[in-house]
């Protein structure tokens, strides 16, 4: 036999065992993402000791120091931090059937959350997805929230589905959350009044603008947690993730990445005016830019209601007041932790003279 024959035929069955193990064997080949030194014990009680408000610059300079993929050993899991945008679309977009998932709650929060049948807290799996459907396509959907007038029926009409489709289940407390599931929609839907009219919506298009980019700027999350319960063992950008790892990702710092946005740190809502009139992808399908509601199979998908109510708000904050920083002229941007990110000094709020001339 030709020697050149062997060497191609070894060639290619070790390229194609390579290719095997790092498929079904990918915790021999790859190795967790870095992370800083930790003890089993002590390491635990380190982390756990440090408030949500410390966590957050550690985090940031182990990633300055070890890259956009970050290890920490907290509980019995390792829990994996992600902070690069492309990184975050091949987990959350690209390969949303195994990020999509949620871990398995602590037995105190299953009290909270009607032991995991909810459907943000629920496995990636039937129950889930019923649940997605009904609320995507029986109440959110653009045809249903027109209607809104109606929204008492609908809630009603879902009840039944619901209690008819979960009927065979003998838990109560899942027949229990359907039931606050279903009124929450409707003090959501009826937030909305009889007030709302298409044309107020084209009125208050640079209001949206303006609230983007403080979702973007001031983020309502620094990470979003995507406890992802991963049934098998996975490989993102080069490292292993393990089966039963948590996944976070790092919202705030996508929506501040210089290579996307210039000047990441000003306030300038006309970043989002675009003169091909292309409407921004808040969804991040085909990249993620910024992800104030998540991205993937799990987005939330309340997001296009959110933003309409969200506008309504804002706009009516803007054209009934006017807003002035307490000392001098200066808006200070500057930021302190709470459960969300707030203003350090806020703005105070007058009654504008517009308001005023109609009281
Ligand atoms: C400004 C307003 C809102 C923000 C910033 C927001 C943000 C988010 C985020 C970050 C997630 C997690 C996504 C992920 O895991 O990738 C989420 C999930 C969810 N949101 Fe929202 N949300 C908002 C309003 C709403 C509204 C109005 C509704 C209801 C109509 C809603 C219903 C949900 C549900 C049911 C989930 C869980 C989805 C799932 O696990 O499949 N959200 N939201």
């Amino acid at each position: 036999m030709e020697i050149w024959f062997l060497i191609l035929v070894s060639l290619s069955l070790s390229a194609f065992l390579k290719a095997f193990f790092n498929l079904f064997f990918p915790c021999k080949t790859h190795k967790l993402p870095p992370g800083p030194l930790t003890f089993p014990i002590i390491g635990n009680i380190l982390w756990l000791s440090k408030s949500f408000a410390d966590l957050e610059p550690t985090l940031r300079s182990l990633v300055r120091k070890l890259g956009p993929m970050v290890t920490l050993h907290i509980f019995s899991r390792p829990a994996i931090f992600i902070s690069d945008r492309s990184l975050a679309h091949q987990a959350l977009v690209l390969n949303g059937s195994v990020f999509g998932n949620r871990p398995s709650a602590l037995a105190t929060s299953r009290v909270l959350n009607s032991n995991q049948q909810n459907i943000s807290s629920s496995f990636y799996g039937p129950t889930w997805r019923l649940l997605r459907r009904n609320l995507t396509s029986e109440i959110l959907h653009s045809s249903r929230v027109k209607t809104f007038g109606h929204a008492r029926k609908w809630v009603l009409q879902i009840l039944k589905n619901q209690f008819d489709l979960l009927s065979r289940s003998a838990d109560p407390v899942r027949v229990v959350d359907h039931v606050q599931f279903a009124m929450f929609c409707l003090l959501v839907l009826m937030c909305f009044g009889d007030k709302l009219e298409e044309k107020q919506v084209k009125e208050i298009e640079r209001v949206e603008r303006r609230m983007i980019e403080n979702m973007r700027r001031f983020n309502i999350l620094n990470f979003w947690p995507r406890l992802s319960k991963i049934v098998l063992h996975t490989v993102l950008g080069g490292y292993l993730i393990p089966k039963n790892g948590t996944v976070n990702f790092m919202v705030a710092d996508m929506g501040w990445d210089p290579k996307v946005w210039e000047d990441p740190m000003a306030f300038k809502p006309e970043r989002f005016l675009n003169g091909e009139g292309e409407a921004f992808d808040i969804t991040g399908s085909r990249e993620i830019k910024m992800m104030p509601f998540g991205a993937g199979r799990r987005i939330c998908p309340g997001y296009g209601l959110a933003m309409l109510h969200l506008e309504y708000f804002v706009a009516n904050l803007v054209w009934n007041f006017e807003w002035k920083a307490v000392d001098g002229d200066d808006i200070d941007l500057s930021e302190k932790q709470q459960l969300t990110v707030a203003m350090k000094n806020p703005l105070h709020a007058h009654i504008s003279r517009r308001s005023r001339s109609k009281v």
